[in-house]
């Protein structure tokens, strides 16, 4: 890394392990405390030191002072030559004892201002007393003065008394700094300390760079400005990332395949998330004891049961599935009631969405040719692994048309998969309850090579369609986008893009294409 000297030479001179105040840094770099600020800050810019910044007080004697610190205090002047005049027994001549206390101008007043103030005896009528347990020795004032000129602060901060210092050492101090005799100065100590990148940065090596990369105030002043050679602006430079918020990759990726099927003619469905086991299971000519219908796959609500469902529908999907559909159907032989129809599950497919609709319950009667999807969220009591969760978004589709066959479904899914880039496309013949034929669709995935499953699909069967009152062919799927994303994006744990664990790089450097 190529940095300014004065940068280099602060981060040469930082600890990792302790704050050093700029002034140290200062010290030990030889470069103006200025100097070492502007470099500070502007390693802190690039990460490589942290700066931090406490405000302190400090106190320094003034010349009055220190005029005061060598011969002593005007009034402790006064109260030992008044001693030394008898005034602890009895009156005597003030202008004897200013006299003898050497004290000459200005020094008087002081003298007299302090003197009864601090106890040491009193002044009245040209005379004055001394207070014979007065103790000049123990003076706080001229103590304190007296530690500062031997340069130790006798507190650190503010106008109080600081844990461990007495109030009476306080308010000399503050006394002092009323009489002039000591300035108080609040400043702002900045200190400088390695980060983990600094750390880094100096064990890969850091060079001084030749060039100079600002103007400063004294490179003008001495002229050095004339010789320097300045570094060029870098317009490329990496400047601090700014992360905004975004919408989730899924949900762009979900958007993304809308448009997609609206290009290709379709219309969207939408409707309820939790929704009578009629519309989710019974109309896909399901069983009652199908297994998918237990409660370890769809999750069962203990909510009031679905009262809404049309009566000659309910009847006629009852038939489908006692006496079977048509002239030689078979139905289940195995019990039906109304009461787990009317039962609320969440849905753990879209196609509850889609038997809405070919119904008529929801727009009406439709004719052919129609074409429906929608991009929604199912919910299945999965155990979690690196492709399942409890809720993902489903591609639901399907296709009502005269005389569909299995060459329309596979070219759907091909012209589709193709706008993602995927045009490895492999159907595997599978089993639905509700469509015959069916296929599995699976995808490579770019990364592992390995075979995922991206969706289901089939041509709806009689027994569904009949009581839908349809009469011509329906063909139809649910694909996954999640695993969609998986072969787009190549991650290859949906966890990743979901809940807890997400992988936030990913979320937040994806792009989506539109
Ligand atoms: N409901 C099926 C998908 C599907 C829909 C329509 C027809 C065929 C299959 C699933 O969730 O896997």
């Amino acid at each position: 890394m190529r940095l300014p000297d004065s940068q280099v030479a602060v981060l040469e001179a930082a600890s990792a392990t302790e704050e050093l105040t700029i002034e140290r840094l200062s010290e030990e770099t030889g470069l103006k405390p200025e100097t070492v600020t502007g470099a500070a800050f502007d390693l802190e810019d690039a990460g490589l030191v942290a700066v931090s910044t406490a405000e302190t007080v400090s106190h320094e004697v003034s010349d009055e002072g220190e005029t005061y610190a060598e011969a002593g205090l005007p009034e402790v002047r006064l109260y030992r030559a008044a001693l030394s005049a008898g005034a602890d027994d009895g009156a005597v001549s003030l202008g004897e004892v200013i006299g003898a206390a050497d004290l000459d101008g200005p020094e008087v007043d002081i003298a007299l201002a302090n003197y009864a103030r601090k106890g040491y005896g009193d002044v009245d009528s040209g005379e004055i007393t001394a207070d014979p347990d007065a103790d000049p020795d123990a003076d706080p004032e001229a103590t304190a003065l007296a530690s500062l000129v031997d340069g130790e602060e006798p507190r650190s901060s503010g106008s109080r008394p600081q844990a461990g210092e007495s109030v009476e050492a306080s308010d000399a101090l503050d006394q002092l700094v009323r009489r002039g005799l000591v300035d108080r100065r609040e400043r702002a100590v900045r200190s400088v300390v390695l980060t983990d990148e600094g750390v880094t940065a100096l064990m890969e090596g850091v060079e001084a760079a030749e060039t100079v990369d600002r103007l400063t105030p004294e490179m003008l002043a001495s002229g050095e400005w004339r010789d320097a050679e300045f570094a060029d602006y870098n317009v490329e430079a990496d400047a601090p990332a700014e992360r905004g918020g975004k919408v989730h990759i899924l949900r762009q990726t979900a958007e993304r395949v809308k448009d997609t099927l609206v290009g290709m003619g379709f219309r969207e469905m939408d409707g309820p998330h939790a929704d009578a086991e009629f519309w989710i299971n019974d109309c896909l000519f399901m069983p009652q004891d199908h297994p998918a219908r237990t409660h370890w796959d769809q999750f069962a609500l203990d909510v009031p049961p679905v009262r809404d469902i049309p009566e000659d529908l309910l009847d006629r999907v009852r038939s489908a599935h006692l006496e079977g559909v048509g002239d030689d159907g078979q139905g289940y032989h195995s019990p039906w009631t109304e009461e787990v129809a009317r039962e609320v599950d969440l849905r753990g497919h879209t196609t509850s969405l889609s038997m809405r609709y070919l119904s008529g319950n929801e727009i009406g009667d439709l004719e052919p040719p129609e074409r429906f999807f929608s991009v929604e969220k199912v919910y299945r009591n999965d155990t979690l692994d690196p492709t399942h969760l409890l809720e993902f978004f489903q591609i639901e589709g399907w296709v009502m048309a005269e005389d569909l066959s299995v060459r329309d479904l596979m070219g759907t899914f091909e012209e589709f998969y193709q706008q993602f880039g995927i045009t490895d496309l492999q159907f595997k013949p599978h089993y639905n309850p509700y469509t015959e034929p069916s296929f599995e669709l699976f995808g490579t995935h770019p990364e592992t090579g390995e075979l995922i499953e991206i969706g289901n699909s089939g041509m709806f069967r009689e027994e569904v369609l009949r009581p839908l009152g349809v009469e011509c062919d329906v063909m139809a799927w649910g694909l996954a986008l999640e695993r969609l994303l998986m072969l787009m994006y190549g991650f290859d744990d949906i966890r990743d893009v979901h809940g807890t664990l997400c992988d936030l790089d990913l979320l937040r450097n994806t792009e989506v294409l539109h």
